[in-house]
């Protein structure tokens, strides 16, 4: 590697890589900004670094449905993930050319800027020959995101608790045999659920596309403390019911803290959610919306609920995460 600019950087030789991110659902019902699970609808990027300066992207619908708005030039969100980590880790580029192929859905709460920021940071550890470091990686995407759920799943695959941390001391006596995790450093964090083998997700593409940014506005600045109290019960049963009950599924869904807020942006959505849930489908707003989430355990959704103006689709749980390949 050979210095470059005025940054004193490191730039990187020429080379290539190829990443496979998937599609994530968030929140699962009351985890808000806490819970992610990894879903197996996947964008592809690639990225190879060039000895010429200059920029090119290339971006290809491989069944997002609708990419036009993604802008061409420096503030694509790949690059500026990109740019963003190379800084991190010390080198850059001289110049950079970007493929992406976008199978996951823009602005519908399936976690397409999520993917992309932890595809961009995962691209970026491969070129400077870095191995993946999770809280870092979780520490760029809160950068460009402002919460992990999403960016855990798509990072590790599977179900995620996501958690922040604001610097309070570990605990100096950890419980015997228990080496202490967490508490040390300020940041995001993120752990791993294995989730029940006879989950199936099932989602309810909506048609209409909704902004994470304009939804999170409408959330008030405080809730009651009895629905607190609800969301803390409902999201401890849902690890349970997660990874070992999945009849519990319906009850540990429900939601206080955010899906009434925002069903004025999406009222389709929130009619197809009481639907579901009566049911008995375990039904929940997909990140911010306005995609519906069914965690169900027949890839089904019931034939009597009206679901125009929705694509539904069952989606696997992804369970490998994001992966690279060089090229
Ligand atoms: N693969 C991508 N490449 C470039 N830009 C993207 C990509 N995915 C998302 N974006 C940008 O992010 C915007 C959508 O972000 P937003 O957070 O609102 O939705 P989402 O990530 O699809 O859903 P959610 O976060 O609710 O699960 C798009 O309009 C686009 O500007
Ligand atoms: N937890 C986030 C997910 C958005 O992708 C939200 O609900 O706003």
């Amino acid at each position: 590697m050979s210095t470059s600019g005025d940054s004193g950087a490191a730039a990187l030789p020429p080379r290539g890589v190829r990443v496979r991110v998937p599609a994530s659902t968030a929140n699962l019902g009351p985890g808000f900004d806490t819970f992610g699970m990894a879903l197996g609808r996947y964008d592809h990027i690639e990225v190879r670094t060039l000895a010429e300066p200059g920029l090119t992207i290339d971006v290809s619908d491989a069944g997002a449905g609708g990419i036009e708005d993604v802008p061409r030039d420096e503030s694509h969100l790949v690059v500026r993930v990109l740019r963003r980590t190379f800084d991190h880790l010390g080198v850059s580029a001289v110049g950079l050319a970007l493929r992406c192929e976008n199978a996951i859905p823009h602005a519908r709460g399936l976690g397409s800027s999520a993917a992309a920021v932890v595809a961009g940071v995962a691209a970026a550890y491969a070129l400077a020959d870095q191995p993946l470091d999770t809280d870092a990686v979780l520490g760029i995407a809160a950068e460009f995101e402002g919460h992990v759920d999403n960016a855990a799943a798509s990072l590790l695959g599977g179900a995620v608790i996501a958690w922040r941390d604001e610097g309070e001391p570990a605990a100096a006596s950890p419980a015997a045999g228990h080496a202490a995790r967490g508490g040390a450093a300020a940041g995001w964090h993120a752990e791993r659920l294995s989730p029940h083998s006879e989950i199936r997700p099932v989602v309810a593409i909506a048609e209409q596309r909704s902004s994470t940014d304009a939804t999170r506005g409408l959330l008030p600045e405080s809730v009651p403390h009895a629905d607190a109290v609800f969301s803390a019960g409902r999201a401890a049963l849902a690890v349970h019911a997660l990874t070992a009950a999945p009849d519990l599924l319906v009850a540990a869904t429900a939601d206080r803290l955010h899906q009434h807020y925002r069903a004025p942006a999406y009222p389709a959505t929130a009619h197809l959610i009481e639907a579901l849930r009566k049911s008995g489908v375990a039904a929940a707003v997909s990140g911010a919306g306005p995609t519906v989430l069914a965690l169900t355990t027949d890839g089904r959704v019931p034939e009597d609920v009206d679901t125009s103006g929705f694509r539904v689709v069952e989606l696997p749980i992804d369970s490998a995460g994001v992966t690279v390949a060089q090229l």
